[in-house]
This record gives C-alpha cells, sequence and structure tokens, in this order.
C-alpha cells in the first residue's frame, strides 16, 4: 500500500494463493465460450475498435458468479485496506475475465473515460501457467521519468496501479494469455455528477 502511495504502482507477486488461483482459473476456462469482443469508453460511447485492443472479456457478477466468491472475499479484503490506510474511500468495483488471443495487444491507454472518472485503481491478476520468456504479453507501464517498465503475465502475480495516472498497454501475446482485471470505485458514476 505504501508503495503505491509513493510509485504510482506495485507489484504483488502470489497475490492469489493456489486455491484461488484454481478456482478462478476453471471458472475463466469453463466460461470462454461467453467472452464478447471488448470495446472502449463507457457504456454511452461503447465502441469496438479491433486497431486499440484484441481481448475478448467476460464481465463478472458478484450475485451471479458465486463460484468465485473467494475471489469476492479478497476484493472486500483489498478495499478495506485501501480506505483504512490510504483513507482513499472507495466504495464499488468492477471486475471482468479478459482473453487476449495469440497476437492479441491493448495500445497506450489510461483507465479513465472521458465521462466518467470513477475509476480509481486497477488491478490486473495473471492467470497464464508457465508463461516464459519470448511469449509476449508484457504490461508495459509508463513511468513520469518517461521511461517504462514491462510487467511479464506470470501465474497469481497481481499489479496495481493509479488508474488515473498510469498510462500502460499490452504488447502484442504469443500464445492466449489469460487475465482477471478490475477497477476499485470511488463514488458512482451518477452522483459523481450531481457532486461536481
Ligand atoms: O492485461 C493487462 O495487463 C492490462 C489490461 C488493461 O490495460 C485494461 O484492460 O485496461
Ligand atoms: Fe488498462
Amino acid at each position: 500500500m505504501d508503495e503505491l502511495s509513493h510509485n504510482d504502482y506495485v507489484i504483488v507477486d502470489n497475490f492469489l494463493d493456489p486455491h484461488r488461483f484454481n478456482t478462478i482459473r476453471s471458472f475463466f476456462l469453463s466460461h470462454l465460450e461467453a467472452f464478447n469482443k471488448a470495446g472502449i469508453g463507457a457504456m454511452g460511447e461503447h465502441v469496438i475498435r479491433q486497431d486499440i485492443r484484441g481481448d475478448y472479456t467476460y464481465w463478472l457478477d458478484r450475485k451471479r458468479d458465486t463460484e468465485v466468491n473467494e475471489f469476492w472475499n479478497l476484493v472486500d479484503e483489498t478495499m478495506h485496506i485501501y480506505n483504512r490506510y490510504c483513507f482513499l474511500g472507495l466504495s464499488g468495483y468492477e471486475f471482468h475475465l479478459a482473453h487476449y488471443p495469440k497476437g492479441g495487444y491493448y495500445e497506450k491507454h489510461i483507465d479513465q473515460f472521458n465521462t466518467r472518472s470513477n475509476r480509481t485503481i486497477s488491478m490486473v491478476m495473471y492467470l497464464n501457467k508457465g508463461w516464459q520468456k519470448g511469449d509476449g504479453g508484457e504490461l508495459e507501464i509508463f513511468l513520469k521519468d518517461g521511461t517504462s517498465l514491462l510487467v511479464e503475465p506470470i501465474e497469481a502475480r497481481c499489479v496495481m496501479f493509479k488508474s488515473a495516472d498510469v498510462p500502460h498497454r499490452v504488447v502484442a501475446s504469443n500464445k492466449p494469455r489469460y487475465s482477471l482485471t478490475g477497477w476499485l470505485l470511488q463514488q458512482p458514476a451518477s452522483l459523481g455528477k450531481f457532486l461536481g
């Protein structure tokens, strides 16, 4: 947590313990056929641009997707820690599974929409077994000093960063690439409009 407040990002290896990892990965594999082509922009301005991102996503729903309850508990714990130690006032979240087929990538972007700015912390957890150098699919994080960092999407690793402040991209993957990505949210977007 401390690291995130100083650095804008943090990488936590083995964030998912082996049991959670296997549960989420099995859920991922058994839902692969229900994934949809990912778009860009919030609801109203949602467009599909193959040239910007090439992944397929499956939005999770806490009420429906109870098979991954252990994951939801981990989200609760994580939000609690952020609120307690970083005073972030997080009150919601949204998560999707993402499948980048061979050759899939996501161009440089930040995780906030023009019309909606309540995404506060981005969390990406990798579900790839036996990832190796040369497999591609790294997350490239662009730092304020002009340098960048390549993060390999290895099993059970979690990367967290400030959604508004950290430009990033996904390098083309040479193998199918599996992840669970989400955002911890501050007040609901609609309320944000009223509060200015
Ligand atoms: O999968 C990743 O490493 C990052 C994905 C991403 O940037 C996004 O979905 O917004
Ligand atoms: Fe992103």
